[in-house]
């Protein structure tokens, strides 16, 4: 239904009165969570911290999906393994899930400061959020969370119980550009999916595709296969939609198409984030995230790579061909700890 735009108390103008009540967060998580408003450590950990959160829903299970249960029910679902790590940033929000209690549940919480994050990596699209998330009744049953060792398989069977499809899960490993593992390999903690953990670009795709050489750290670790990079780690399961005839080519096509894969992450996400949710409930507060800022770069091979390093899998077209940075192999530095 059209309302009338609104100017709250505090200046900035938005769809709907029940939405003023976001801008001081968002003025408060950037300048306070978000270090000034970076796509550091705490952006990455709270986009991972919102599909935690959302993908606790079975319809066969239960569980209430993007419902905060990882906050309220903390002691239970950060002890799962999937979660390993994710205490850190629950810790980190809680004083201002707690701040703003009384105007905003920590469902609610968890995906606007996830929506609001990821908007601060240059490249990110601008990720719709809709607000009225009722307080979570219950944890989240166990065995809900995608694990980096299981097969494509139980990954896509996953992600169907709850109406995804292969390449919309293709889509939401876009987060992926913006990520470091810790806990993988621990004795090389901070260790990126991609070249560039600080721009949402299609390294990923790009990277992830081309054929592994060694491991950064040590090898052997559960989940991990061999890497292209010093200093990148590679997830098994992102090795494996890279090459899987069900996901090859939805991968593909993200690797050199920024529009595709920002258009496909935002409307995925926008999806993801209402897992469990009474939609006609919400109210739309889009309007309150930042425009985030235009990707950084174009789609290269790193520096020592060549088309020959392309693992191609996409059976139905050709990768797309890319030339390779100038200049010694790349090797990739630790994202640093908040
Ligand atoms: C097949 C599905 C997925 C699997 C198996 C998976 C697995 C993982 C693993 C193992 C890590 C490293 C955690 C650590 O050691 O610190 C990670 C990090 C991350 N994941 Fe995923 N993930 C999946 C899907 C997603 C989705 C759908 C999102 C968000 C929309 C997401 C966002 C992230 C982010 C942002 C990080 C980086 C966290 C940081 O840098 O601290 N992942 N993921
Ligand atoms: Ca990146
Ligand atoms: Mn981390």
């Amino acid at each position: 239904a059209y309302s009338k735009p609104v100017t709250c108390a505090t200046g900035q103008k938005t769809a709907h009165a029940a939405c003023c009540v976001l801008f001081p967060i968002l003025d408060d998580i950037q300048a306070n969570l978000f270090d000034g408003g970076k796509c550091g450590e705490e952006v990455h950990e709270s986009l991972r911290l919102t599909f935690h959160d959302a993908i606790g829903f079975s319809p066969s299970l239960g569980g209430g999906g993007a419902d905060g249960s990882i906050f309220y029910f903390d002691k239970v679902e950060t002890a799962f393994g999937a979660n390993a790590g994710i205490d850190d940033i629950v810790d980190a929000q809680t004083p201002f899930i707690n701040k703003y209690n009384t105007t905003i549940t920590a469902g609610d919480f968890i995906q606007f400061a996830g929506a609001v994050g990821v908007g601060n990596c240059p490249g990110a699209p601008r990720v719709p959020f809709f607000l009225n998330r009722p307080a979570a009744k219950a944890a989240s049953p166990a065995g809900l969370i995608p694990e980096p060792f299981d097969s494509i398989t139980k990954i896509l069977a996953r992600f169907a119980e709850v109406n995804f499809s292969p390449e919309e899960v293709v889509a939401l490993l876009a987060s992926h550009t913006v990520a470091a593992a810790d806990h993988v390999d621990v004795t090389i903690p901070g260790s990126p999916f991609d070249s560039t953990p600080g721009v949402f670009d299609t390294q990923l795709f790009i990277e992830t595709q081309l054929r592994g050489t060694g491991f950064p750290g040590t090898g052997g670790n559960n989940g991990e296969v061999e890497s292209p990079l010093a200093g990148e780690i590679r997830l098994q399961s992102d090795a494996a939609l890279a090459r899987d005839p069900r996901t090859a080519c939805a991968w593909q096509s993200f690797a050199a198409n920024q529009a595709k894969m920002q258009r496909e992450f935002g409307a995925a996400m926008a999806k993801m984030a209402v897992i469990g949710q009474d939609k006609r409930k919400m109210v739309d507060c889009s309007d309150v995230i930042p425009i985030p800022k235009p990707v950084v770069g174009t789609p290269h091979l790193p520096a020592g790579k060549t088309m020959g390093d392309i693992e191609q899998a996409c059976t139905s077209s050709a990768f797309p061909t890319l030339t390779a940075d100038p200049g010694p192999a790349t090797s990739v530095a630790p994202v640093p700890p908040s």
